[in-house]
């Protein structure tokens, strides 16, 4: 099976609300397609989101990556070729780890149509379901009290509260959240890099002296600041799960060695897919470090590659999977089902993708 084309194109999906978080605010999803075609006529397909603020990853930044690097480091090659395929997708460029997500889930979907296996059970095939947590977005405190009953109304029983934006704000925004949802409902923070670290522990303490019960705290420092990731660590008794801090599989071997973080974010869109992605949960395994599995604001395609990792490997523990639930329509066809929280995966060959609803991708050609 030859890959004899590359072909690009842009999706659109509006969001049920904004999504807003310390970092930035937005309306819809706005990602990069990527089918990978090959001489039997099947597809391998990715998707890559723009996430400027985090990857550092622009949609033209993408589209180029992929059509002047990454796209010809594989043009004509045998899919059956998968090592050096991946390793190919590495090397072609450095950074740009969206677009290699991208091309690197497409690879292991055509890999797996290839020998007729769903990518889950290649890769280890722990289970078949998974449950999502659900952002509430940074907002005055009574908005997000009002969007995590909601929440809560749609079957959701673990939130994922967005903070750190005018942090005054952040222990009065908890407390509302945990009166409008009760006791049992598990609630995970995110604070996007916002804090200082001793603002961090000062604030986790705070929460913690009003028997708010938060699960952890995700990226509460800059993504650079280790030595401030580790003093919250060592001085919050909140534990700490590194997310921006964490791209490369180095980055998550530093982390663990040095404990400055208690839990690793693994995202497709920070490691470069699905390749490294494995990489660090085998890290996490020997360190003995759970992890999450995460998302940017994505839509069906790219979260379903992440959909297939964490039905593989049980050192995935926490899920953060929640960008189709977030939209407001699913114009992909195929893929695992999204039953609210509950996410049940393909059992499809490959990553079980079918396309896009006709008319709702642009195509770059
Ligand atoms: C969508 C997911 N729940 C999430 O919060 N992901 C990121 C932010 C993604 C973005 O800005 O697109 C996170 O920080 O965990
Ligand atoms: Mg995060």
């Amino acid at each position: 099976m030859r890959i004899t084309r590359i072909r690009l194109g842009r999706i659109s999906v509006p969001l049920r609300v904004p999504f807003k978080t310390a970092l930035r605010s937005v309306d819809s999803v706005e990602d990069v397609v990527v089918e990978v075609h090959t001489d039997a006529g099947t597809i391998g397909y990715g998707e890559a989101p723009p996430t400027g603020v985090i990857t550092g990853d622009t949609t033209g930044a993408i589209v180029g990556a992929v059509q002047d690097h990454i796209g010809r480091a594989i043009l004509d090659r045998d899919v059956d070729d998968l090592e050096d395929l991946l390793q190919r997708v590495q090397r072609s460029i450095v950074h740009n780890t969206s677009a290699k997500a991208a091309v690197d889930m497409a690879l292991w979907d055509l890999y797996g149509q290839l020998h007729h296996i769903p990518v889950y059970k290649l890769l280890g095939g722990a289970r078949k379901c998974i449950v999502t947590d659900i952002t509430i977005s940074v907002n005055p405190p009574e908005e997000m009290a009002r969007d995590a009953r909601d929440a809560i109304g749609r079957g959701y029983d673990c939130l994922k509260v967005k903070v750190g934006a005018n942090p005054a704000l952040d222990v009065e925004r908890l407390s509302a959240v945990r009166r409008a949802v009760g006791d049992d409902v598990c609630i995970r923070i995110d604070a996007n890099q916002a804090w200082r670290p001793r603002e961090a522990v000062r604030i986790l303490n705070a929460m913690q002296e009003k028997g708010l019960a938060i699960e952890f705290v995700e990226q509460p420092v800059k993504a650079q600041d280790i030595d401030g990731l580790r003093y919250v660590t060592e001085h919050s008794d909140v534990p700490v799960l590194a997310d921006e801090s964490v791209f490369s599989p180095e980055d998550a071997m530093r982390i663990m060695q040095t404990r400055a973080a208690d839990l690793i974010n693994i995202k497709l869109m920070k490691c470069g897919g699905l390749t490294n992605a494995l990489k660090i949960a085998s890290a996490a395994e020997v360190y003995g470090v759970e992890c999450m599995i995460g998302c940017m604001l994505e839509a069906k395609i790219s979260v379903n590659a992440a959909v297939e990792l964490a039905c593989a490997k049980r050192i995935i523990t926490k899920v953060d999977l929640d960008g189709p639930v977030l939209c407001s329509e699913d114009p992909i066809l195929g893929g695992a089902v999204f039953r609210e929280k509950e996410i049940t995966v393909s059992d499809e060959p490959g990553l079980g993708i079918r396309g896009v609803e006709p008319g709702r991708i642009a195509y770059i050609d």
